[in-house]
């Protein structure tokens, strides 16, 4: 069975990261990170790019907070995932000291020389380093953050970043991905719950003990550094993630919105010691379409950095996602035809956000 790296190795995304910028030298913004440009004669604002969705973002409507010690917190969780795909938690039980603790590390990298970090670049085919997000190679326009992506293990890097401390930096890691295992599992059974799923249902996550022994995981450690023109730029354009879910931390600076239908963008305000739960695409197949993935994007900020990490959770890369067969029947046909993460990432590669419904069944 291929690991993860290998899954994404084989689905290589061309980006271009020996033109990374320092963006803090920068007191304009450039013209290849203006997603709306200003007509130089009469200086109109034109937005010629159309995956930059209009600017509004609705504040009258908020994604739900779940206490995960409330008894109800399946049932709570369900609704989310139905109505808007994302919800935050709190309760969650991960002390705040390793959120310090792995912001310290996201901010000792990001805060190197551009020449420092390009060290521990990903290479052109590779997964794991610092560059630009991956989804930037499906827009024209360059985006306005910096990514070091981790599957697997981050040392091979942080030697190259920090050859005396690289250690405490990767058991800052390792403490970091434990905890967030744990959580998405419990995550995960709740939600499964909420769809009257019970562990001996989901047969390749079950393990001895249904605890997804084997699912597969990765890191995104983002940073959007403060931008001179905000208005203009994008932190992070509209995608869905390719997992079963996302569990997002979020510094004190805000910029995270997601598209709630018939609504438009809603923000999801930083919430201290809250974490934001995306659901993803995956997740979107194994429930049939009742919990869709949602598409998020990220602002820029004037004055300050944000800093976000993303554990992307999902299955073991060859097991095959399909609806479960609880949620199928005589007048619910199967959506999506099976699919693995490995194969899923292919999709991604190829149609981005069009891969959930390039997998869409045609009704018979
Ligand atoms: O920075 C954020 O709030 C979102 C990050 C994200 O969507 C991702 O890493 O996939
Ligand atoms: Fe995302």
């Amino acid at each position: 069975m291929p690991s993860l790296s290998e899954a994404f190795r084989e689905h290589p995304l061309h980006l271009h990261h020996n033109k990374l910028l320092d963006f803090n030298s920068l007191e304009e913004l450039p013209d290849s990170y203006a997603w709306i440009q200003i007509d130089q004669d009469d200086h109109t604002i034109t937005n010629p790019n159309p995956n930059y969705p209009s600017n509004s973002c609705h504040g009258d409507e908020n994604v739900p907070i779940i206490n995960l010690n409330d008894p109800n917190a399946p049932k709570l969780i369900g609704n989310a995932c139905k109505t808007w795909g994302v919800f935050q938690v709190v309760n969650h039980g991960i002390p705040m000291s390793l959120f310090r603790d792995i912001q310290q590390t996201g901010q000792a990298l990001f805060s190197c020389s551009t020449h420092q970090k390009l060290k521990a670049a990903r290479t052109p085919d590779g997964v794991s380093g610092y560059g630009r997000a991956r989804i930037s190679s499906f827009f024209p326009k360059l985006m306005w953050s910096e990514c070091f992506t981790i599957v697997e293990s981050p040392l091979e890097h942080f030697i190259q970043l920090w050859p005396h401390e690289y250690n405490k930096h990767c058991d800052v890691v390792v403490q970091y991905e434990e905890a967030m295992k744990k959580l998405a599992q419990k995550l995960m059974w709740m939600v499964l719950t909420s769809l009257g799923i019970s562990k001996e249902e989901l047969k390749w996550a079950a393990g001895p003990k249904g605890e997804f022994k084997w699912a597969c995981s990765a890191l995104h450690l983002n940073s959007y550094p403060s931008c001179p023109d905000p208005d203009r730029a994008m932190g992070l354009a509209p995608h869905t993630d390719s997992t079963l879910l996302t569990i997002l931390y979020q510094n004190d600076v805000s910029g995270l919105q997601v598209l709630r239908e018939g609504v438009g963008w809603v923000a999801v305000p930083p919430l201290p010691g809250g974490l934001v739960i995306n659901m993803g695409d995956l997740f979107h197949i194994l429930s049939n379409g009742s919990y869709p993935s949602v598409l998020h994007r990220v602002l820029v900020n004037r004055t300050r950095q944000r800093f976000s990490v993303a554990y992307l959770y999902g299955p073991p890369p060859n097991v095959h996602i399909r609806p479960h067969p609880k949620l199928i029947g005589p007048n619910r046909r199967a959506l999506y035809r099976p699919v693995t993460w490995n194969e899923y990432l292919g999709t991604k590669a190829k149609y981005f956000n069009k891969a959930l419904s390039s997998l869409q069944l045609c009704a018979t």
